[in-house]
């Protein structure tokens, strides 16, 4: 009941019946949150690195590939038909085309993730196969956030790593969105049309919260992945920079082993 209580709870205390009214007032606080992490306060102030920036790709690629694989397969259930927009909206290939320029053509090989990022992937492959009216709430999240705030990083990415083409930053861009304003807005209407009962509403609620906290979690194991690859590629006796041209077997295997000893776990593909 926690996340319909704060749907009708915004600043003005006027929050209608529609859902993408009630989504947004039900996640306002984690939004906040979101914006505050070590990762997106780095963000922010233009201090993106390339190895954060990098983690981040890996992730976004194991969390899209999830989301976008379980709303393709249930791309006519009648809870996702109305918000189904592959062609505008799918992160999918573009994320592999960043990779690529990032980590090379064997880019595949190389994708590591935390154990946070795993937790979301299992999320969305369950309500994929067993809730599929709850991808609602993880297509919002994810979707309306890189057409809103999202626009604003990539311009920043693009300064902060000193990129002079778009070459590493097709995430950023939607070709087929010629306005995110009005985009968003069809996107709203399309979410309202979704008939749901008061119970399925509340779960729909509630799983945009999970979604944001599950995104916040990814943000603070990647800071602290990122804070063990620096402390390790600092005591290495070479004095190489970080990050190396190729993440060495050696320098893996001592992120894992650091990674277990505090308790962040990890999954590798
Ligand atoms: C540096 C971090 C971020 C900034 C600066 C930022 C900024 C913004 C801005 C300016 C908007 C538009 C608000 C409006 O139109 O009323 C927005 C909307 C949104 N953001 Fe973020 N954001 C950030 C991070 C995130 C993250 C991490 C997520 C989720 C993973 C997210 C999800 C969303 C969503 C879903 C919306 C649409 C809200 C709605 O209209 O219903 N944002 N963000």
């Amino acid at each position: 009941m926690e996340a319909m209580k704060s749907a009708r709870k915004n600043d003005t205390g006027d929050v209608g019946s529609d859902l993408s009214e009630q989504i947004k007032a039900a996640t306002k606080d984690n939004h906040v949150r979101a914006e505050n992490t070590q990762l997106m306060l780095s963000y922010q102030k233009g201090q993106i690195t390339l190895p954060q920036y990098k983690v981040l790709l890996c992730s976004l690629y194991e969390i899209y590939k999830a989301l976008e694989e379980e709303m393709d397969r249930n791309a006519s259930h009648p809870a996702v038909a109305p918000i189904y927009f592959p062609q505008e909206l799918a992160r999918l290939e573009s994320l592999e085309q960043d990779l690529e320029h990032f980590f090379g053509s064997d880019w595949r090989k190389r994708v590591i993730v935390p154990a946070a990022t795993h937790r979301y992937q299992q999320r969305l492959r369950q309500i994929g196969r067993e809730n599929p009216e709850l991808l609602v709430s993880h297509a919002y999240t994810r979707y309306l956030g890189d057409l809103s705030g999202g626009q604003v990083l990539g311009k920043i990415t693009q300064k902060s790593l000193g990129l002079s083409s778009k070459e590493g930053l097709s995430f950023f861009s939607f070709p087929g969105v010629s306005s995110p304003n009005r985009f968003k807005q069809l996107y709203r209407s399309r979410m309202n049309s979704i008939e749901l009962s008061e119970q399925q509403k509340e779960a729909v609620l509630q799983e945009a919260v999970a979604a944001f906290e599950l995104n916040i979690q990814v943000f603070d194991d990647l800071q602290k992945m990122l804070s063990v690859t620096t402390e390790a590629a600092e005591q290495r006796p070479t004095g190489s920079s970080f990050p190396p041209p190729l993440i060495t077997v050696q320098l893996a295997m001592g992120l894992c082993v650091a990674l277990a000893t505090i308790g962040v776990g990890m999954y590798s593909l």
